[in-house]
């Protein structure tokens, strides 16, 4: 029983087809396009892989996108289209949010990814979640698995998109990640890197206080691997948070 999960950013879209809809499935194919490109994924990368018989997504681009992806697999796949909604508890969490819905959904799976992650391997302890993407989201999952809270940050892009178009003299290339940079590309992309570092940071501060013991640290999203070596602590990079999730989510809706 082929399994497709989606994950819709916004900038990416990111799929990967399962043998099976459950944690430690065979994965059978994988993919990334840029959300320009995702109305070739029919005639493209997914023409001669199996027809999946369930699907299961998360999406936080604007619904339009959303439709477009439901357009390609109905354009060869007899399979509906499923898409998370974060919701007040699922697989072991449960979700503080004032609104529980309106939590984006890509950080609701990506916590439970995690969440199941660090069970499989040990203990329930404290959790620091950070997805860096589009935008940079760090969450804070207390020992019981409930959803303290979490900060959204611009990412990288968008920090120096808006540094840009606020002045006359940032039109600068990319530079490397110092410590005292001295020149201006340096001195931006520093100071990127340490403006997200610091909230990280900080939010592990905030769950060691609040729960009394040291959080376990997971990272994943697009940028991850350019943040991972400039944190002062040491997080675990784990680039399929989502698609762990979402297998997980997928075992219980499922396969009861
Ligand atoms: N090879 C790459 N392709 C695409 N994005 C990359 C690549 N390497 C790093 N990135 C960074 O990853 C970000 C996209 O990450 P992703 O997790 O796909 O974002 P989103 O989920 O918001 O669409 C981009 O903003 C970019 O900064
Ligand atoms: C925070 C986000 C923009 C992150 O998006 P991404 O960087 O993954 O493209 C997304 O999760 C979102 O739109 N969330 C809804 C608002 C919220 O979570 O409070
Ligand atoms: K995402």
């Amino acid at each position: 029983m082929a399994f497709l999960a989606i994950d819709v950013g916004n900038t990416r879209l990111k799929w990967a087809m399962y043998a099976q809809p459950r944690p430690g499935a065979a994965l059978l194919a994988h993919g990334a396009e840029f959300l320009e490109n995702i109305d070739k994924l029919a005639e493209g990368p997914w023409a001669r892989l199996p027809q999946p018989q369930r699907m299961l997504g998360c999406a936080v681009a604007a619904d339009a996108i959303k439709r477009r992806v439901e357009e390609q697999m109905e354009e060869i796949w007899d399979v509906p289209a499923q898409w998370v909604v974060a919701s007040a508890a699922e697989a072991g969490l449960a979700n503080r949010y004032d609104h529980p819905t309106r939590l984006g959904a890509d950080r609701w799976v990506a916590m439970i990814g995690a969440w199941h992650r660090m069970l499989a391997s040990g203990p329930a302890r404290p959790m620091v979640v950070v997805m860096v993407g589009t935008a940079v989201t760090v969450e804070a999952v207390d020992a019981t698995g409930a959803f303290l809270g979490g900060f959204i940050l611009p990412g990288h892009g968008i920090m120096l998109r808006a540094l840009e178009s606020g002045t006359a003299g940032l039109h600068v290339p990319t530079g490397d990640v110092r410590e005292f940079p001295t020149n201006t590309s340096d001195a931006l992309t520093s100071g990127g890197t340490f403006a997200i570092a610091g909230a990280i940071e900080r939010m592990v501060k905030h769950v060691r206080e609040h729960c009394g013991e040291e959080p376990l640290r997971y990272m994943t999203g697009g940028a991850g691997w350019k943040m991972s070596p400039h944190m002062s602590m040491p997080f675990e990079l784990v680039e399929s948070l989502i698609f762990d999730g979402l297998l997980e989510i997928a075992r219980h809706r499922f396969t009861g």
